[in-house]
């Protein structure tokens, strides 16, 4: 039976001493939880929920980062049939709050030592209906029972919700991702025939629970019946830091977003290129700046690289390893083929298939890791599980992906982009990226941002931010900032680029802001180049 408990949980009969998590201990060592010991917190929370009179079904909104004890209170979820909303204990007030109003959950389950929990009435923001309870490692604590509600106990099938990540729909009003175990555990176990990890491996992870990459790192190291490595955030941001716990706990994985190497490629390269153990690294989620890229490459030579392509509304689809060394002329990744058992179709924008190599379409993907649905949200389900294009009359649904892809020679995927980014200057329709990775081979930058900002009853500007990075990488160097000749950029741009898409302006930037999952903020990108540089 497909449960997320069953498959996370395959080693601790196989091999229950080795270790399921190496962590952060609060004395500042390393603290290890074997699968056994994990089974057994995962049993003792189960025993706890179960006595809150829960029915199947009922929702648990699950704020912690990622532990030990968060990966047992969202397996004692998953036995129970109760699904987890998972959120980060930084997640603003006001937004968690619309995650609350949209998911009704019916229990609050609070990480014990995170900061809320310290506060004295950490119920607040916390609707009276909902019931509260902390967690740690002796167990799940009672501070509000749930309200009492009838009880339709039922099996737990692998239809049913595993869990709802909320994304930030931008329209404002928060999507909840509904994802059974059947999709979760198909996913997981498609990627097994990667053969990505061994269980000698020790992963990192580097995302806030409250992305799916957590999730899935969590899945794929447990799943491998290897072991899992969460980095603390407070680590994670200082470079030496990060690098001195990757050596301190032997990890062999590094998984996370392209963002998180950039302070440690401009800070510490050669701590970097001293990691000895180190076997491979994932990313996923936006492009990875291939100036940044290739050093990271030089400075760790003989590491696997691994590129993670997908959406949370099927977790992921395709892992496609990036050559190593980079082709010099190399313009762009490929995010390769689907996962075995997955399919992709590019639609064009007649609703017709594109077979040609080159042709933009957009990808549907036909994949037994689709979600559900977007929770209470039947309008938009319909218009991302859309009747399968090739096949409209059989009640299949295919996801719709919103990203624009296109096939190489050998029919690998290439990633161009989504489908709502198309955005029209003077009537002519610019594409991002493409400003992006003209910008990303202008000498001595290393990261770049392109958008539009909108203008009252003109059109928008296009602009863009550039990050410094020479080679070996030093402070902000000040004089980039001086020496970045605008106008150069510009006349850079304008060799290659249609006068529409040459930036109106390009600010030289130390970083780029990032959402809460690691990914350029572009809004914030936005608000900042309203105010006058
Ligand atoms: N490798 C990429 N290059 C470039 N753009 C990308 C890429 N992976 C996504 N994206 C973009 O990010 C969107 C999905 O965003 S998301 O729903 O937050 N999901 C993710 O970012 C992570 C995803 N669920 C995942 C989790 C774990 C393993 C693999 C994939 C995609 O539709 C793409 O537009």
């Amino acid at each position: 039976m497909e449960n997320l408990r069953g498959f996370l949980l395959r080693a601790a009969k196989t091999t229950p001493e080795k270790p399921a998590l190496v962590e952060r201990s609060a004395d500042g060592g390393l603290s290890t939880l074997t699968y056994r010991q994990l089974e057994d917190r995962v049993d003792a929370y189960a025993a706890d929920l179960d006595k809150l009179g829960l029915d199947t079904g009922d929702r648990v909104v699950l704020e912690s980062d990622v532990t030990g004890c968060a990966v047992a209170m969202l397996l004692a979820c998953a036995t129970l049939g109760l699904p987890f909303i998972p959120v980060s204990p930084e997640t603003p007030a006001k937004r968690l709050a619309a995650v609350l109003d949209a998911a009704e959950p019916a229990l609050f389950a609070r990480a014990a030592g995170a900061a809320r929990a310290a506060a004295p009435e950490d119920t607040a923001g916390i609707p009276e209906s909902v019931g509260l309870v902390h967690f740690d490692p002796d167990g799940v604590h009672t501070r509000r029972p749930p309200l009492p509600r009838a009880r339709h106990r039922r099996r737990v099938v692998s239809t049913d919700t595993a869990y709802i990540i909320f994304t930030s729909g931008t329209t404002g009003r928060p999507k909840g991702v509904v994802m059974s175990h059947r999709a979760v555990v198909s996913l997981l176990s498609a990627l097994l025939t990667e053969e990505l990890l061994t269980p000698d491996d020790r992963v990192a992870t580097t995302s806030p629970l409250q992305f799916d990459f957590a999730l899935f790192d969590i899945g794929f190291a447990l799943g491998s019946g290897a072991t899992l490595v969460p980095v603390p955030r407070a680590e994670l941001t200082w470079p030496r830091h990060f690098l001195a716990f990757l050596d301190e706990a032997a990890v062999t994985h590094v998984d996370g977003v392209p963002s998180i190497w950039r302070p440690v490629l401009r800070h510490e390269p050669e701590r970097l290129a001293e990691l000895s153990g180190l076997r491979g690294i994932l990313f996923t989620g936006e492009d990875f700046p291939l100036p940044e890229l290739r050093r990271l490459q030089r400075l760790l030579p003989g590491v696997r690289i691994t590129n993670g392509y997908g959406a949370t509304e099927s977790m992921a689809c395709s892992f496609t390893e990036v050559p190593s060394p980079l082709p010099d002329d190399l313009e762009r990744l490929s995010i390769g083929f689907p996962l075995p058992g997955y399919d992709i179709t590019l639609i064009g924008a007649d609703g017709r298939p594109v077979e040609e190599a080159g042709a933009e379409g957009q990808i549907h993907l036909r994949a037994p890791s689709l979600f559900t649905g977007y929770w209470d949200d039947p309008e938009a389900t319909r218009a991302a599980l859309v009747p399968d294009p090739l096949d409209p009359r059989s009640g299949r649904q295919v996801l719709r992906s919103g990203d624009l892809a296109c096939r190489g020679e050998g029919g690998e995927l290439y990633f161009l982009g989504r489908a709502d980014s198309q955005v029209q200057i003077r009537g002519h329709r610019v594409e991002l990226r493409e400003v992006e990775r003209r910008l990303l081979e202008l000498p001595g930058v290393s990261a770049a941002v392109a958008l539009l900002v909108p203008q009252e009853g003109q059109d928008p500007r296009l602009l863009a931010f550039v990050v410094p990075g020479r080679e070996g990488g030093t402070e902000f160097d000040a004089e980039f900032d001086a020496e970045f000749d605008k106008a150069e950029a510009r006349a850079f741009c304008a060799e290659t680029l249609p006068g529409y898409m040459i930036p109106q302006d390009i600010r030289a930037v130390d970083d780029i802001p990032l959402t809460a999952n690691g990914k350029a903020d572009r809004a914030a990108l936005a608000a900042r180049a309203a105010t006058p540089s």
